[in-house]
């Protein structure tokens, strides 16, 4: 039989599961409730008993079997008493299963005993025996079929839970998937920048509501300069490095209202909200100045390391991304002929 079938099989005798460390479990969940379960047929035993000197007293009067009767009735509900109160202290139904079971063996214990101790009413005792093995074969495998049905819930509760933390565990795992996609669609990877496609999604939206606020909107084109010469002197991942640090000096030098993002190669674009002609141009020639103060490391020492950047102005109405980002591109352009190291702006109505 496999591992699993075993684990929730139940014993056709004892009405237990056959898996030792699920059977605890089970006892474990039902704890409690067996415990208070137990203690209150305790106290309602102890209760009736209590009541039987009630009658007898009206049956026998103040004689010395009333009294051999009230002494015996004592000891009762005071055992019945003492165990309900051990039982709710200490009776673990996980551990200490024999405390729960000794009510029923004093149970059949006095049953059993009632025969040789009282001989003189054997007819009515014999018929309690019989009554009581019948009401026992009656009992006991409804009492199985119960405790069966019992684990047969705790079972399947206790798979819906493993499935719903499974599920629980797959959702998580899917949750990061989806954000590590995310990530890679919406980041650089090599500067963590905005990607061009999030960038244009980003600038598109912030051009929208500049417009909608009738706000001036500017967007930078920047491209290293002679960065061909840079990959060729000390290697791409030099290459890559100045690369980071140029993304590094922009970012922290702009607003957290502009965003930047790597349009592709050495080339960075920015998108500034709320921001006019002259305002552009002092953000424009602080980045460059920046980027031309960057400390570089040892064995480039002779780069002078310069940015050329192309500014485009939307006009009052303009609403197209591509082409403001066009005019900045041209802006560029110019500034690389005209020899680089520069900020150029193009105009309204320019281009
Ligand atoms: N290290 C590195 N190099 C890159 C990356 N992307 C593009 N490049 C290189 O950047 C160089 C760009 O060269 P060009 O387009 O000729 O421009 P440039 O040398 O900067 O010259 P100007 O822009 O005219 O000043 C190419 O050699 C590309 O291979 C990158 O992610 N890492």
């Amino acid at each position: 039989m496999s591992p699993l079938k075993t684990q929730y099989r139940v014993d056709w005798l004892t009405g237990q599961l056959c898996d030792g460390s699920k059977e605890s479990l089970y006892r474990e969940s039902i704890n409690e409730r067996v415990r208070y379960e137990t203690c209150l047929a305790l106290i309602l035993a102890a209760s009736v008993f209590g009541m039987f000197a009630i009658t007898d007293y009206y049956l026998l009067g103040l004689t010395r079997e009333y009294y051999l009767l009230v002494t015996m009735c004592i000891v009762v509900v005071s055992l019945c008493l003492i165990l309900a109160f051990v039982i709710a202290r200490w009776g673990s139904y996980s551990h200490r299963l024999w405390l729960h079971a000794l009510p029923l063996w004093i149970l059949a214990t006095g049953i059993i005993l009632i025969v040789p101790l009282r001989p003189e009413s054997l007819s009515t005792q014999v018929t309690a025996v019989v009554l009581a093995t019948m009401a026992f074969y009656l009992l006991i495998p409804n009492l199985l079929r119960l405790e069966r049905l019992q684990r047969n819930q705790f079972l399947l509760l206790h798979e819906e839970c493993d499935q719903n933390h499974q599920l629980l565990k797959e959702i998580t795992h899917r949750k990061s998937l989806e954000e590590q996609l995310r990530m890679v669609a919406e980041r650089d990877e090599l500067t963590g920048l905005n990607s061009r496609s999030h960038f244009m999604k980003r600038a598109k939206a912030l051009l929208q509501r500049s417009r909608l606020e009738k706000m001036p909107f500017s967007v930078f084109m920047i491209d290293v300069d002679h960065f061909k010469s840079i990959n060729d002197t000390w290697g791409h991942s030099h290459g890559d490095w100045v690369l980071t640090k140029i993304a590094e000096v922009c970012a922290h030098s702009l607003r957290p209202t502009d965003v930047i993002g790597r349009f592709g190669g050495e080339e960075f674009v920015v998108a500034l909200p709320n921001t006019g002609p002259d305002d552009a141009q002092a953000v424009a020639e602080r980045l460059k100045m920046k980027v031309a103060e960057l400390p570089l490391k040892e064995e480039m020492s002779e780069l002078s390391l310069s940015i050329t950047i192309g500014i485009a102005i939307a006009n009052t109405e303009e609403v197209d991304l591509e082409a403001l980002i066009s005019r900045a591109d041209q802006a560029l352009y110019v500034g690389k002929r005209d020899g680089r190291n520069r900020v150029v702006m193009c105009h309204e109505g320019q281009g």
